[in-house]
């Protein structure tokens, strides 16, 4: 059975900013702990955070000790130089990847330490991805592209109220390599949607397209937050696309060097590039 879109928990998916939202949900605090606005319940809560790759002297050391929280319904931009562990850090919050130490909890669930099919479970039910280069399907259309993800779980939202809200009722029926770059991104978000999930992670979702289509892949993105009320955590090197967030963690070398609320986020079409 298919539903139509509510935001979670009756957020107010007209606000634009991450104090905003809590303040509308009724748990914002406002203490200030190190320049960032602390909430005591944080939608995504990462604590002492590591992980490294290989061994002996091929060892990397991928994150150190990485700690934020990002409140519910927020836009956070977690940005770095390519290296600085982006990928890596939002594969842990998705539960792709164990982290060597610390903890991630989502919606107060703790994430961490889960067996592979408790994973699969949270992912499904909690977490919608949106990848670089798309990874659709590519002997499927558009709408059995979204259909194969809505089947995870048991009331996805409408796919036509999604192709249509995304611009691709038009193009419903067409394969991948028939779309544009843009048009298979939007397809990829729809996908991301379709399960109804309340926190979208985005791993350079413009990383792949041209500046005229990352804008406009960035007002889809801006179009559906406010449409659908869930908390995005998006991955770039761009520095450009941090004036989006409502919150901006700058990561270098597998640290979080600045974690900052933005009080004034723009539009994506107010972006200046
Ligand atoms: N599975 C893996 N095995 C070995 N090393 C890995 C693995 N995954 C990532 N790394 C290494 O971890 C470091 C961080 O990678 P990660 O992809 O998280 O960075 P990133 O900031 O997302 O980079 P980019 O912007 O280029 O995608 C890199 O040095 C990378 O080579």
């Amino acid at each position: 059975m298919h539903r139509a879109y509510r935001p979670p928990h009756g957020a107010d998916v007209d606000c634009r900013s991450p104090v905003h939202v809590c303040r509308a949900r009724g748990v914002f605090v406002g203490c200030k702990t190190g320049g960032v606005t602390q909430t005591p319940t944080p939608h995504v809560r990462v604590e002492g955070l590591s992980r490294h790759f290989g061994a002996g002297e091929s060892r990397v050391e991928v994150l150190h000790d990485v700690t934020f929280s990002v409140a519910r319904g927020a836009r956070c931009v977690i940005v770095g130089a390519s290296g600085s562990g982006k990928s890596t850090l939002l594969n842990a919050i998705g539960g792709l990847d164990a982290p060597d130490a610390g903890t991630i909890h989502v919606a107060g669930e703790q994430v961490t330490g889960r067996s592979p099919r408790e994973l699969t479970r949270y992912r499904r039910a909690h977490v919608g991805f949106v990848f670089q280069f798309y990874n659709l399907v590519p002997d499927l259309t558009v709408t059995e592209n979204i259909q194969v993800t809505a089947q995870l779980v048991r009331r996805p939202l409408d796919i036509d109220e999604l192709l249509e809200h995304l611009g691709l009722t038009q193009h419903r029926h067409k394969f991948p390599a028939q779309l544009s770059g843009g048009q298979q991104q939007r397809c990829a978000i729809a996908r991301a949607l379709v399960k109804g999930s309340d926190l979208l992670l985005a791993d350079e979702p413009t990383g792949a397209l041209d500046r005229h289509t990352s804008q406009q892949m960035l007002e889809v993105l801006d179009d559906v937050h406010r449409r659908y009320g869930a908390t995005l955590v998006m991955v770039t090197h761009n520095e450009a696309i941090t004036a989006l967030a409502d919150q901006v963690i700058e990561l270098r070398d597998g640290r979080i060097v600045r974690d900052r609320l933005n009080p004034h986020p723009l539009a994506a079409r107010d972006l200046d590039w």
